[in-house]
């Protein structure tokens, strides 16, 4: 390992990482995509996006109840008062007019009729509730034309069904005539007021008003009012594309049959999951060669297929005498070091340019990690995750909480440590197996990385340090 001096602390890798990211990943596509399409929330809209219409769209009932007009009303002391009832318009139903001196009945989200300029809730009659009112069906020789079918004009007493064009045209005939009536009751001056329950056109959003404007990230309710305003796609930023590779001759694909000496792949299903809760799209592909013009040729194919904005590796970076992704990609852009973390320590990055034939291509961020499985996760939670949530929104930022030891630990000096540790009450926590970076099975039982930072060796039991969370769970039991 090299010496303290050569290492680099924590906070300058994840600006190294920070600044090959940002280079490579500058370079994304707009892309428009169904809003039916499933994953968007989190996603970043690519452009300014403005409301074609308004919501609401017309002027509706907030309430299920009787569209009056406020100077037809006066409330006796008991606050009560009867209007002749004219119809009913249900949601959905197109334009009706309010003939003056007159209640129309209006269920939620109905238009308000031309006129009226107050519902009064169902709850303020006497009858308390449209399920006490025989709402007629249609008859038989109902008008079929479609800006009649859901104007229902009744009464109480002999429920009827008119068009508005019918009491407009022949209004000796209609309902009013007929004697049926609303009678509110309990009114008071604040039932009265001027628009009440009515929801005006555009008060929620005018036409013209930005719903999304260029890397604002898509949330359940922004792609509601895109769908509310009548859009089918969006345009999005494309997303961070990875390509992960892992390396080494005695890793196989997990389902093949392993040999003396061989062990199944951790790190591509590790790497390109942890990725994807970054808010990146990850191919995994696998070079099992320790030939680096092999490697190079591999990777160039890869590329050429996937076009990544990134690539991660795994394995192949520290002393060895087959160190494939060093021995590849270093002098062709990429730079290999140590980080004064544990586990983590040995890194690579840097931005190589490949060329595919007919295309120019950007340069491809590299991220080299060491095959240590703890090590790639570790790396990708204190170095790759504050790198990508520094520059922008989609990479979710480490979720850290204060814990408290319940046992004595030590560490060396000068390297920031990671431990694995689960909780076991609210805030104390416990180690989940040593400080070694093979310890995957350790890792997956963890609730939190323990933070040691590099002047703190010997940490008594009850200690107070920061960890930052791997899981959903705090408490034990
Ligand atoms: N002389 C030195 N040796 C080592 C040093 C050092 O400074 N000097 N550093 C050690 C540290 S720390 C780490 S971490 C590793 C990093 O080594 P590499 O990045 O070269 O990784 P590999 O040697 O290829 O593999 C390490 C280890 O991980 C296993 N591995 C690799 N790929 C996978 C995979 N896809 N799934 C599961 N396990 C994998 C591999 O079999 C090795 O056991 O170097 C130390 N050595
Ligand atoms: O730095 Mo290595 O990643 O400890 O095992």
């Amino acid at each position: 390992m090299s010496s303290d001096s050569q290492r680099a602390s924590v906070e300058t890798h994840i600006q190294r990482l920070t600044d090959v990211l940002g280079a490579a990943i500058s370079s994304r596509a707009v892309e428009t995509v169904q809003l039916a399409t499933s994953g968007l929330v989190g996603r970043l809209a690519a452009e300014t996006v403005t409301a074609p219409i308004p919501l609401p769209g017309f002027d509706n009932s907030q309430m299920d109840g009787f569209a009056v007009r406020i100077h037809d009303i006066t409330p006796d002391d008991a606050g009560r008062a009867t209007l002749p009832l004219v119809g009913a318009v249900a949601a959905g139903s197109d334009h009706a007019e309010l003939p003056p001196g007159a209640a129309m009945a209006v269920m939620t989200g109905a238009p308000i009729p031309e006129g009226a300029d107050l519902v009064i809730p169902v709850e303020k009659t006497t009858a308390g509730s449209f399920d006490h009112m025989e709402l007629p069906e249609e008859p038989e020789a109902a008008p079929e034309a479609p800006h009649h079918r859901k104007h229902r004009f009744f009464g109480y007493k002999a429920p009827l069904l008119l068009s508005t064009e019918l009491y407009q045209t022949e209004p000796a005939e209609s309902p009013l005539e007929a004697g049926t009536s609303v009678e509110f009751l309990g009114l008071t001056p604040a039932d009265l007021e001027p628009g009440r329950f009515i929801r005006r056109a555009g008060s929620d959003i005018a036409v013209g008003d930005t719903l999304l404007e260029p890397g604002m990230v898509l949330t359940p309710a922004r792609l509601g009012v895109l769908a509310a305003c009548g859009f089918t796609e969006v345009p999005l930023l494309s997303r961070t594309k990875a390509l992960v590779l892992s390396t080494g001759d005695e890793v196989r694909t997990p389902g093949s049959d392993l040999r003396p000496g061989q062990l199944y792949d951790a790190n591509s299903s590790l790497i390109a999951a942890t990725l994807e809760t970054f808010g990146c799209v990850a191919e995994t592909a696998r070079v099992g060669t320790d030939d680096p013009s092999w490697f190079m040729e591999n990777l160039e194919a890869l590329v050429a297929l996937h076009h990544p904005h990134v690539i991660v590796t795994a394995g192949g970076i520290s002393k060895g005498a087959y160190e494939v992704v060093r021995q590849a990609l270093g002098g062709r852009g990429v730079e290999f070091g140590s980080v004064a973390q544990q586990p983590g320590g040995p890194q690579g990055w840097g931005l190589i340019h490949v060329e595919s034939p007919g295309r120019e291509d950007p340069p491809v961020a590299v991220i080299a990690l060491p095959g240590n499985p703890v090590s790639c996760a570790v790396s990708l939670e204190t170095l790759v995750r504050p790198a990508l949530a520094s520059m922008g929104p989609v990479c979710p930022p480490q979720r850290r909480v204060s814990v408290k030891l319940t046992e004595q630990l030590s560490s060396p000096a000068g390297l920031r440590q990671f431990r694995r540790v689960r909780f076991t009450g609210e805030d104390e926590v416990e180690t989940v197996g040593g400080p070694s970076s093979h310890l995957l099975g350790h890792l997956a039982q963890a609730d939190a990385l323990l933070e040691i930072l590099e002047e703190d060796t010997d940490l008594p039991s009850g200690t107070v340090r920061e960890a930052i969370l791997l899981t959903e769970r705090r408490a034990h039991g």
